[in-house]
């Protein structure tokens, strides 16, 4: 099976309510979409957001990141030799970490699809069935609060509260949330970097001392401010989960050393895709820090992927925040991950598994 074209779309499905975080507001997933052709008629799936306040990343760097430095070296590769192909995806240009990953999932995709397995029996195999939270966006108070109850109605166990706007309004809306929906579901924050070391100290041991628990605080202050994030973990009980500070294995052996957090937020759009996601996982497990699995505004084509890598990873990813495809208005995959409210479940379909996305606009070829 070997590589002959590479394709682009645009994936347009609106939101159920806008996604609101201290970094920005979304109400449309606008994802590029890449698709793999082989010599053998098989088609890969991936896909790319651009999260550029986190990443970087536009929909014009996506395209010419694939276009001019990833597709021209993997035209005729052959999908048997994965991590050749890897090795030249990340290799091909530096960062462009959504444009790698869209990339790496459709070539993933294909190896499944070659050995006619589901990916995540490729990837070592485990229990096809994972459960997500459901990111509540940062609003004023009354809105979080009946957000909050609507979404355990539905069945979620775990809520993401974002917070991060301002400190004194933050712990009103968690213990307004807590009060409302305690017993009946875990609580995560994710402030976005929306925090000062001290402010984020003041406001969960406010919270700790209000009786406020809180499963885990993800992303209290500034990306680069890792001196920050440890001031914050060495001085709160609550356990501290850095997703911006960290994007690939180098950082997260940097993270860990440095004692600098307590959990790791694994997002394929970060990493570059699964490879390095995968070493990731592998070097929190040696320390035996345990990762969340994250992800961006994306459908449940990239989605899928980041499931399939949970599923075969579990002894290390332990939470999962992959509700992308529950916040999108309607499923524009056919195949694929089933997506139920918080119940995710994996099919044993080859490769990811879909057969057809509908309503993808045609970009020019790679
Ligand atoms: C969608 C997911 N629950 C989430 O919150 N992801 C990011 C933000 C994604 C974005 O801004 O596109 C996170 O910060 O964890
Ligand atoms: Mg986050």
């Amino acid at each position: 099976m070997k590589i002959t074209d590479i394709r682009f779309g645009m994936l347009r499905v609106p939101l159920k309510t806008p996604f609101k975080t201290a970094l920005r507001t979304v109400d449309t997933v606008e994802d590029i979409v890449v698709t793999i052709h082989t010599d053998t008629g098989h088609v890969g799936y991936g896909e790319a957001p651009a999260t550029a306040p986190i990443t970087g990343d536009t929909h014009g760097s996506i395209v010419e990141a694939i276009r001019k430095f990833i597709s021209p070296r993997l035209i005729g590769q052959e999908i048997a030799n994965l991590n050749r192909i890897t090795g030249l995806i990340q290799g091909a240009i530096e960062k462009n970490s959504s444009a790698k990953a869209a990339v790496e999932i459709a070539v993933y995709d294909l190896f499944g699809q070659l050995y006619g397995a589901p990916l995540y029996k490729m990837l070592g195999g485990g229990d096809p069935v994972i459960t997500t939270d459901l990111t509540i966006s940062v609003d004023y108070i009354e809105k979080m609060v009946a957000d909050s109850i609507a979404a355990v109605d539905r069945g979620f166990e775990s809520l993401k509260i974002k917070v991060g706007k301002d400190i004194g309004v933050d712990i009103e809306r968690v213990k307004a949330i807590y009060a409302a929906v305690e017993g009946r579901a875990l609580l995560r924050l994710d402030a976005n970097q929306g925090w000062t070391a001290k402010q984020a100290v003041y406001a969960l041991q406010t919270l700790e001392d209000a009786g406020v628990r809180l499963e885990l605080v993800e992303q209290p202050v500034k990306a680069q401010d890792l001196e920050g994030l440890k001031y914050v973990t060495d001085r709160v009980h609550t356990p501290i989960m850095a997703d911006e500070s960290v994007f690939g294995p180098v950082e997260v052996i940097d993270l860990i050393r440095m004692r600098a957090a307590d959990i790791i937020n694994i997002k394929l759009m970060k990493t570059g895709g699964l490879s390095k996601a995968i070493q990731i996982a592998d070097i929190a497990a040696m320390y035996g820090v345990e990762c969340m699995i994250g992800c961006m505004i994306e459908t449940s084509i990239s989605v899928a992927a980041a499931v399939h890598l949970a599923v075969a990873k579990s002894n290390v990813i332990t939470k999962v925040d992959l509700d992308g495809p529950s916040l999108c208005a309607f499923n524009p995959v056919d195949g694929g991950v089933i997506f139920n409210e918080s119940e995710i479940t994996v099919t044993d379909a080859p490769g990811l598994g879909i057969r057809e996305i509908r309503g993808l606009e045609t970009l020019a070829a790679a």
